[in-house]
Formats: C-alpha cells, sequence, structure tokens
C-alpha cells in the first residue's frame, strides 16, 4: 500500500485522508498549504488506485475497509480524524462499523450511505469492460468539476483526467463494485463521534440533497455546502474545505 504519513502518528490532530474513485492521495495536495503546522496527516492510495497494489484479484468494501484498519496498526495510530472523499466516506463509514475505537472525528466530503443505484454502477462497469477507462473519462470530469473550472483552469482538468485513465482498470472496475454492493444507511445513526459532511453545490456524483439525507442520519452531523463546487472540493475550492475542516478540529 502506498501511503505518506506527515507528521506525528499520535498526534491528536491526525487526520486520515481515504480518496474517490479513479483518483490517488495527490487529490489532497492542494489542501496542504492551507492546513496548520500542527495538522498531521496520513495520505493513502486505496487498494487498485495509484501505487498501492492489491487489484490482481477482484475485491469488495471489506478489502478496502480492512486495508485502511492495516494501515493504521501498522503506523500505531490509536485514533484520528477520518475524511473520506465519495467511496473513501463509504470506508471511513465501514471502517466506523469495524474500528469506532479508531475514530477522534469524522468529515464525510461529497460521499453517502449509499451512492448511484446497483444498475447505474453495472452500467459503468460494462461500458469500462468494452472501452476502457478513455470511454468514461468525459463523464467523469463533467462529475468532479464545474463548467467555471473546465473552463478556468483546463490544464488542471487535463491533468486530472489523465489521473483518472492511468489507474488500473481492474482496481477501478472493483472499486464500482464496493460501490454497487455497498448500502451503509443502517450504520450511519450509530456514528456517536462528532461528524461533519461537505459537499460542492454542483457535485454531479453526489448531490447536495444525496449528501444532506445521508447526514440527518448521523446524530448531531454538520451539514455544510461549499460553493462553486463539484465533486472534489480538494481540487476545487481547497481554502474552503480547509477553513471547514479546521474549524471542526478546533472545536470540543
Ligand atoms: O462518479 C464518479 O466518477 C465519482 C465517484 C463516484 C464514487 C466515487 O468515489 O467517485
Amino acid at each position: 500500500m502506498h501511503y505518506e504519513l506527515i507528521g506525528e502518528a499520535k498526534s491528536k490532530n491526525l487526520i486520515v485522508f481515504s480518496n474517490g474513485l479513479g483518483t490517488d492521495f495527490r487529490i489532497w495536495l492542494p489542501l496542504f498549504d492551507e492546513l496548520g503546522e500542527d495538522v498531521s496527516v496520513l495520505l493513502y492510495d486505496s487498494r487498485g488506485h495509484g501505487l498501492s497494489g492489491g487489484a490482481d484479484a477482484a475485491f469488495g468494501m471489506d478489502e478496502l475497509v480492512t486495508d485502511l484498519a492495516s494501515l493504521c496498526d501498522e503506523l500505531g495510530i490509536r485514533k484520528a480524524t477520518f475524511c473520506g472523499l465519495s467511496v473513501g466516506g463509504l470506508v471511513c463509514q465501514g471502517l466506523w462499523k469495524a474500528r469506532p475505537d479508531l475514530f477522534r472525528k469524522l468529515v464525510l466530503c461529497d460521499t453517502a450511505p449509499q451512492i448511484g443505484s446497483p444498475a447505474i454502477w453495472g452500467e459503468r462497469i460494462a461500458g469500462i469492460e468494452k472501452g476502457g477507462l478513455e470511454s468514461a473519462a468525459d463523464n467523469a470530469m463533467a462529475r468532479w468539476f464545474t463548467p467555471g473550472f473546465h473552463e478556468d483552469r483546463a490544464d488542471e482538468l487535463a491533468g486530472y483526467r489523465l489521473m483518472m485513465t492511468r489507474q488500473s482498470v481492474a482496481g477501478y472496475l472493483s472499486t464500482c463494485a464496493a460501490l454497487r454492493d455497498t448500502d451503509f444507511s443502517e450504520i450511519l445513526p450509530t456514528i456517536t463521534v462528532p461528524t461533519l459532511a461537505i459537499v460542492g453545490d454542483q457535485d454531479g456524483s453526489t448531490p447536495p440533497e444525496t449528501v444532506k439525507k445521508g447526514a440527518e442520519l448521523i446524530p448531531g452531523a454538520r451539514f455544510e455546502i461549499i460553493e462553486d463546487c463539484a465533486h472534489l472540493p480538494c481540487i476545487e475550492q481547497p481554502e474552503a474545505l480547509a477553513e471547514m475542516i479546521q474549524g471542526f478540529m478546533r472545536q470540543n
């Protein structure tokens, strides 16, 4: 598993970031300049993504959750704030069920207890099996980024499109299958740590009303919308996301 720990595993300000489908841990880098120096960070590439392996055999949500729990144990992390984006948010929800002892707080970013529907994931899997990741990339970019980003930040857009199309096809497809098979609606009401749910106002994958509905299942969870932002606030609006996360970290 490819990871990077910046700071201290035992810091009470440790945030563990979990990436979304078709991305790797570099999506979190724009956020760093905005986070305070007292924050420690663990980044990792989820199975079958980025520089992590593990896609030779098909995998599902159980493996994604176990990977994160094992990484935390390996690094001696006893407690952290977990921040997961999209499928990374599902991994954090699954981790809550498996290992609530690891949680200080939870940030759910552009995610929900169930993302899409089994039929939608079935279609995406069939399309990519036939046409490869390239065939799905333009639609993904339309969901990931606002029209304004497409217009004003075309070079960055091209880079993130490459990030997606260069992922392992097997890793991407297993992660789609994990999304198809996961509904954590019954887990959310059991969450007892402070939780912040955030979404971009123009998110095309997990729209604001979907994220809000999920947040309403979590006792006491806060729900925030980031303006001029689609599915990846860590790239499109890192200052706004960092401000929300820092404010949340500072609260008792
Ligand atoms: O729709 C997309 O490609 C974005 C997405 C859905 C689940 C996830 O992790 O990313």
